[in-house]
């Protein structure tokens, strides 16, 4: 079976790395988290004490990235210098400060390049039980990593449920308080990043799909449904 490229982009808590992840899973495919990329810059840019205003050191400092990423569903990781800094990446302090590290356009070139690189390698080796190739999600996979993949998805959601999703990921309540208490990682996070990537509006030949009324398990079928409709492929 040829390999199949799937790209889905959209905001922050429309569900693209649990829904993406699950998809990749069911579809035996790879999967890529182009987000998490992107914290694991930043994270090493903090942990190397490097300020994130200064464009030109930041730029430098992710071009020696050491960064493994696993690009198995069942087993994501997330390696910088021999440190496993997936839970650390999801921290708040990664969360507020990745932006001005994803809004440096020489950032956005190194990890865009490493981004076709992985794409590439799953597109032409073997990993997965029905065939080859990857899932890969994040704001600007549909458009400029990847924009002649096989399927492209943009997946929103109302701002009301990404809230209450991250609310409830975050602080484990969906109350007003909680609720507040995620604005910062949500809308504003939106509105820095969205200065560099469209992803709020589905590009030509990019499939919307809105998730605000559909649970987990409805919203990854609607992915599988769409996979199936383009390319005639079942998971
Ligand atoms: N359709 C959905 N309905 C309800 N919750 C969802 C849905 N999709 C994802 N979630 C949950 O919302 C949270 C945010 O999802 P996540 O995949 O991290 O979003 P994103 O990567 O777009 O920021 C997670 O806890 C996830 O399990
Ligand atoms: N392809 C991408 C992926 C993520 N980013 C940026 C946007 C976000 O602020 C960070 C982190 O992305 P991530 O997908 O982990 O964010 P959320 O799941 O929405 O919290 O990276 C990007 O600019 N381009």
């Amino acid at each position: 079976m040829s390999a199949l490229v799937v790209a889905v982009d959209g905001p922050s808590g429309s569900g693209k790395s649990s829904v993406s992840r699950e998809a990749a899973r069911r579809l035996g495919l790879a999967y890529l988290d182009t987000g998490a990329m992107y914290r694991a810059a930043t994270w090493w840019c903090l942990h190397t004490g490097v300020p994130l205003d200064d464009q030109a050191a930041v730029a430098r400092c992710v071009r020696e990235l050491p960064l493994d990423q696993g690009v198995d569903p069942d087993a994501p990781h997330v390696v910088v210098a021999g440190t496993d800094i997936a839970d650390a990446i999801r921290e708040t302090a990664i969360s507020a400060a990745v932006s001005a590290v994803a809004t440096n356009l020489a950032v956005r070139d190194e990890l865009r390049r490493r981004q076709r690189a992985a794409i590439a390698t799953q597109s032409v080796a073997t990993s997965f039980s029905h065939g080859r190739g990857i899932v890969a999600e994040g704001r600007d996979i549909t458009t400029v990593v990847a924009p002649d993949a096989d399927v492209r998805i943009l997946l929103t959601a109302s701002q009301e449920a990404r809230l209450a999703r991250r609310a409830r990921d975050v602080h484990g309540s969906d109350d007003e308080a909680a609720v507040a208490a995620t604005h910062d990682q949500v809308l504003r996070r939106d509105a820095d990043d969205s200065t560099v990537a469209q992803f709020h509006v589905a590009a030509d030949g990019v499939v919307t799909l809105d998730s605000s009324d559909l649970d987990f398990e409805e919203t990854v079928e609607a992915v599988l449904a769409i996979v199936a409709q383009v390319t005639g492929r079942d998971a």
